[in-house]
């Protein structure tokens, strides 16, 4: 990208605001500021990965756009496995790009738990427009494939409602590599929309650049110390002075960076995220998913709470998930064509945290499901399996390791009125938030309504950390609602500062 650079020497570098991390929050921050006309120092630990040279083997993919080239867990039983982008743009390179608004009645509860102010569903509305515009979020036309008409006949055929799913795209061509890096740009993630705009307005991004600490002294973010590579992929030293100071290195690693700055009350200790339990569901009729775009119809009838969709569908990630129990469900690589892979995502009650470890480059994750989210995911694998029978199918394997499969439709109910087995069962998520909670209730919100960190005057924190409760949608356009709020805010607030300092220059 023009405007990205490798640094040769040592950096010492001086901007009106540091923005760590190129995620959805980032590039909303970055938006918002540099056509404020401040000058900007984006700091990115991935590297950038153009559409062009977006590779379309897994293992490359992987390696180069997602944390620990997908594997990453947060501790508890069972663990569950999570994702993240690592690479400029973040999370918007690899995902599926689905785009929803979170509920107005969830907002409401937020707004009261966390006192937070000016925060209902039609002062945040402005905020989703701005998002869903820059991704132009619409209706994928087309033939959507059988992968999506799954959901939507088994949807259908229970009576419950099914939702068409609007995505950031501009002429989605049906390429089936969302998680890999969309190779034709048609996928309006960070790097194709916000990015290039903010650089063509003079932000300079520095990629493969790691924050390691933010220095706090007298209430200010004085300065951020940073590790780059240069073109030999030698160290770089880079330290960076800047007015403002944004962290948006999402949900896990911006508690991380702060604790890790010294900033610890009440930071990382309330992470939240959708617990997914999968199911692979064997036909008699080819689906093909490998081969269409993956499923873009969801089962909605029991949102905010639950939600039924499909996965991404190749060979490869295929392969991945047999793999949990590959002596058992090996066989079905054979029925690639004959398969589809679904989901049954919860909002959850458990929480989690976020620690740092000295030494360590990655931090502690762990959460703990709560009794009653052991009944809701008990109880959207039965949904899921009557949605999957519904639709036709043949047989359906839950995620349980060791589990033989259901043949018929009266089994499904077998964990109904039961908890899953916990040992064996394979839970995920790409969904992480909540880690930092806004608010003006000061026991519970690290920062303030408007995502200033407590106690520092200058720093700013910007991406899904600040969603305060698992919403139950795709949070995407929430986190790029509350990054453009919180960097308006934080103008607005500078502004002041220098009219109060100016007046105190008069006198
Ligand atoms: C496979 C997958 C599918 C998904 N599908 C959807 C979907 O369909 N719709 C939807 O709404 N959401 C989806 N999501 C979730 C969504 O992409 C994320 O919630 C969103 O990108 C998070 O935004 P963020 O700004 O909080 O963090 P990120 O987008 O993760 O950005 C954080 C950035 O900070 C960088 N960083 C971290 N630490 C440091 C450091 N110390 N120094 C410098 N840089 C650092 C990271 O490398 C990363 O690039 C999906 C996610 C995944 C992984």
């Amino acid at each position: 990208m023009k405007g990205s650079f490798h640094p040769s020497n040592a950096l010492q570098l001086e901007a009106d605001a540091v923005i760590i991390g190129s995620g959805a929050g980032g590039a909303s921050v970055a938006d918002v500021l540099t056509a404020a006309g401040l000058s900007i120092i984006m700091l990115e630990e991935g590297q950038h990965i153009p559409s062009s040279s977006a590779s379309p083997i897994a293992r490359e993919a992987f390696s180069a756009a997602w944390r620990g080239g997908g594997i990453t867990a947060a501790i508890g039983r069972p663990p569950i496995t999570y994702a993240e982008g690592r690479c400029v743009g973040g999370g918007t390179e690899i995902n599926s790009a689905i785009t929803q608004r979170a509920d107005g009645d969830l907002i409401n509860e937020w707004r009261k738990l966390n006192k937070i102010e000016n925060f209902t569903a039609d002062e945040l509305a402005p905020y989703y427009e701005r998002a869903e515009t820059v991704v132009n979020a619409s209706l994928t036309h087309g033939a959507l494939g059988r992968a999506t008409g799954i959901l939507r006949q088994g949807g259908k055929a229970l009576g419950w409602k099914v939702s068409e799913l609007k995505r950031g795209q501009r002429g989605c061509k049906g390429a089936n590599r969302c998680s890999y890096v969309c190779p034709n740009g048609a996928k309006q993630s960070m790097s194709v929309t916000l990015l290039p705009k903010a650089v063509n307005r003079g932000m300079r991004l520095l990629a493969q650049t790691r924050v390691d600490k933010i220095r706090i002294e007298k209430r200010r973010a004085t300065e951020v110390i940073a590790r780059s590579r240069d073109a030999g992929g030698q160290v770089v030293p880079v330290h960076v002075k800047a007015g403002m100071v944004f962290v948006c290195a999402g949900a896990i690693h911006t508690p991380a960076l702060l604790r890790r700055s010294g900033k610890r009350e009440r930071i990382g200790n309330t992470l939240r995220l959708h617990p997914t339990i999968k199911a692979t569901a064997l036909f008699s009729e080819p689906v093909d998913a490998h081969q269409s775009r993956l499923p873009l119809t969801a089962i909605t009838e029991f949102m905010p709470d639950q939600r039924i969709g499909g996965s991404v569908f190749t060979p490869s990630v295929f392969g991945l998930s047999l793999a949990e129990d590959w002596t058992n469900r090996g066989d079905l690589m054979r029925d690639l064509r004959f398969c589809g892979s679904y989901y049954g995502m919860i909002r959850p009650r458990g929480v989690g945290s976020v620690r740092w470890l000295p030494g360590f480059n990655e931090p502690l994750v762990r959460f703990k499901l709560a009794p009653e989210d052991w009944i809701a995911l008990s109880q959207v694998l039965t949904r899921l399996g009557q949605a999957m029978f519904a639709a036709g199918a043949r047989k359906v394997f839950p995620s349980i390791f060791g589990h033989e499969g259901w043949t018929s439709p009266d089994q499904v109910h077998e964990f109904w009125d039961k908890p899953l087995p916990n040992g064996a069962t394979n839970l995920m998520t790409v969904h992480l938030f909540s880690s930092c909670p806004p608010g003006e209730h000061q026991d519970a919100c690290p920062v303030d309504s408007y995502g200033r960190v407590r106690g520092v005057e200058n720093l700013f924190v910007a991406d899904g950390s600040l969603i305060p409760e698992a919403p139950g949608v795709n949070p995407q356009m929430t986190i790029m609602a509350l990054a453009f709020r919180v960097a308006e805010a934080a103008l607005y607030r500078s502004a002041q500062e220098r009219a109060r300092s100016a007046a105190r220059d008069k006198i």
